[in-house]
């Protein structure tokens, strides 16, 4: 099984925005999820993993493919979905895709038809086949795109925050999909979505400001959190005393206004805190506020 290698990359862009800074990391066969808020740096990543935009500096290899020297024995084996993707012709799925096919050279029309029927199927596109993509919703098409890219066989599949703007049916259906698609390739996710890497992950990393801040198991990180986060319901008035008492990594507000803070911190920080389960969304806000507080002593 191939591993994916990054060592050392880095990009800043000519306004001067550093959207990747010194970045190193494995990634093996799996669904792995690339976690962060706008403009961490996720695309950029994305992008210069896929061959489509060039680092500064940096090495990438994927099993003995040096990817920068590279770029075609890359793409032939890369599936990429970008976050924005193009305008479809009013053409079935099943036509396009036997179209896509051909132009990626399956030239028999069984073999073709194979691997259309596969994709349809793993995509759950299958009912729909004869209805025109255009048409479709915008989980559809997301789907569609997965299922298009399975065209290939490919080794490395990139997926760029693939479940904004899904209703939670699609989204859900979306993930199923990638999930069986998981087991058998790397699997990018990229997304500012935690739940999508709960739901679905078997190795993360947090991105910020183009560093990478976490690189662990989804369930690793979450356990080194255990007897660390703590909870408490405060008057919203009482928000900015505890803000600025207390190491609150998140809050939300409760149906009677009240607000549920969460504390990150190794021992009771004060009456009135419980012990709480850590969740992966303690892992990514204890990971953020620790580079902000990093950063601001820097
Ligand atoms: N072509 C570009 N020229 C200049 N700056 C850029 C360019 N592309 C991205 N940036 C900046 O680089 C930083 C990282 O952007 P990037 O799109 O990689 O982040 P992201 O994590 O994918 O964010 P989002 O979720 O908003 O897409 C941001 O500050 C962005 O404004």
């Amino acid at each position: 099984m191939q591993t994916l290698r990054l060592s050392r990359v880095s990009k800043t862009y000519s306004n001067g925005v550093k959207a990747l800074d010194d970045v190193s990391i494995e990634i093996e066969p799996g669904m792995f999820g690339l976690l962060g808020p706008n403009g961490a740096g996720k695309s950029t990543l994305m992008r210069t993993i896929a061959t489509l935009q060039e680092p500064d500096q940096g090495e990438l290899t994927l099993g003995d493919i040096n990817i920068r020297e590279d770029k075609m024995a890359l793409r032939k084996v890369l599936g990429y979905l970008p976050q924005e993707f193009g305008v479809y012709p009013k053409l079935s799925a099943e036509k396009l895709l036997h179209y896509f096919a051909q132009l990626k050279g399956v030239e028999s029309k069984k073999d073709r038809q194979k691997i259309v029927d596969f994709a349809l199927e793993i995509t759950n596109l299958s009912d729909v086949r004869k209805k025109s993509v255009a048409g479709y919703s915008g989980g559809m098409k997301q789907r569609f795109g997965i299922a298009q890219l399975l065209l290939n066989d490919p080794h490395l599949i990139i997926v760029d925050e693939p479940t904004a703007g899904l209703d939670p049916a699609e989204r859900h259906r979306f993930l199923n999909v990638l999930r069986d698609i998981g087991t058998n390739h790397i699997v990018i996710l990229s997304t500012h979505i935690v739940d999508d890497v709960k739901e679905l992950c078997t190795d993360m990393a947090i991105l910020n400001g183009g560093k990478l801040l976490n690189h662990h198991k989804p369930t690793d990180a979450i356990e080194n959190l255990k007897g660390k986060i703590w909870n408490k319901v405060i008057d919203k008035d009482a928000l900015e005393y505890h803000v600025n008492e207390f190491n609150v990594i998140s809050r939300n507000y409760n149906q009677d206004h009240s607000l549920n803070i969460r504390v990150r911190s190794d021992m009771k920080p004060a009456d009135g805190f419980n012990v709480i389960e850590p969740e992966l969304s303690d892992v990514y806000f204890v990971s953020l506020k620790e580079d902000e507080v990093h950063n601001s002593n820097a």
